[in-house]
């Protein structure tokens, strides 16, 4: 990584084990606190369980995770969550029955509900305030000020994952970890997607680690990839020395993946 980079997330060493599985195998990575960086590999590679690992999900076997410096290799998810480390699941998961607005709302107020543990309708005049704000602010960021009234329930899956990506960001995140988030989305969409992410990045400060298997979207979006093949890392670099690398073309983007200049055919 380049050094005027700040450091978000640092891997060192990681291992993940699950019995007889080696799904992560020593990996040694960092991501910017200011930028996107992509996760990429084939199926089965590992890159959920170095996730899972990242925000406390699955405990590392050996090696460590450090979020802005600090060490958090066995510190709970929640604690992860309150350093900033924010995250969003393959499967999207609102509450069906809640408004676009409450559903966000709920992200900004989930950062201070564990100073108030028995109750959110204990939080401040100047908190419900704070989290109005925010909420304004990430609808409009997210494009969903239109739709603000709109169960989650009665979106399609490309708004409601626009939904969670917002109500994520709602939250006391630095550091986004975003898994598979093109999934179920349209090719307009994805388009949409890819400019609300580094608005988010632009205007919030945020970074974002990324698992992706839209190699357009990789490109586009990310400045830095991560390659990971067998639970092992084979290569760090910018996204166009990874397109270039035959290491890289051989174990994993095949001819399908590799994203044609005009914009053809995906994988
Ligand atoms: N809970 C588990 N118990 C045992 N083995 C597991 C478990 N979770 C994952 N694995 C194995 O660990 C390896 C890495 O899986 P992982 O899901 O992390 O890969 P992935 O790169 O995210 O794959 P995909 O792209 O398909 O989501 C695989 O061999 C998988 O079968």
């Amino acid at each position: 990584m380049a050094d005027h980079h700040a450091v978000g997330l640092s891997l060192r060493g990681l291992t993940v084990r699950y019995g007889g599985v080696l799904a992560v195998d020593d990996v040694r990575l960092d991501v910017a606190a200011d930028s996107i960086t992509g996760l990429i590999g084939p199926n089965g590679a590992g890159k959920t369980s170095l996730f899972n690992a990242c925000a406390g999900l699955v405990r590392a076997s050996s090696g460590s995770v450090e979020l802005f410096g600090q060490d958090v290799t066995r510190t709970s998810v929640a604690k992860r969550a309150r350093l900033g480390l924010g995250r969003t699941f393959q499967r999207v998961e609102l509450f069906k029955t809640l408004s676009v607005h409450d559903n966000i709302a709920m992200g900004h107020e989930s950062a201070y509900v564990w100073k108030h543990p028995y109750s959110l309708l204990q939080a401040l005049p100047s908190e419900r305030r704070e989290t109005e704000r925010v909420t304004e602010q990430v609808m409009e960021l997210c494009r969903l000020t239109d739709i603000a009234g709109r169960t989650a329930g009665s979106l399609s899956t490309g708004q409601q994952r626009m939904v969670e990506l917002a109500r994520v960001l709602a939250g006391p995140s630095r550091l986004l970890l975003l898994d598979e988030p093109s999934s179920g989305l349209t090719g307009q969409e994805r388009a949409v997607f890819a400019e609300i992410v580094e608005d988010a990045v632009r205007i919030l400060g945020l970074g974002v680690f990324v698992v992706e298997h839209d190699m357009d979207l990789v490109a586009r979006i990310c400045a830095q990839v991560h390659v990971l093949n067998f639970g092992r890392l084979i290569f760090s670099g910018t996204t166009r020395e990874a397109m270039a690398s035959e290491l890289v073309q051989r174990s994993y983007l095949g001819e399908s993946a590799v994203p044609e200049a005009s914009g053809g055919p995906r994988a």
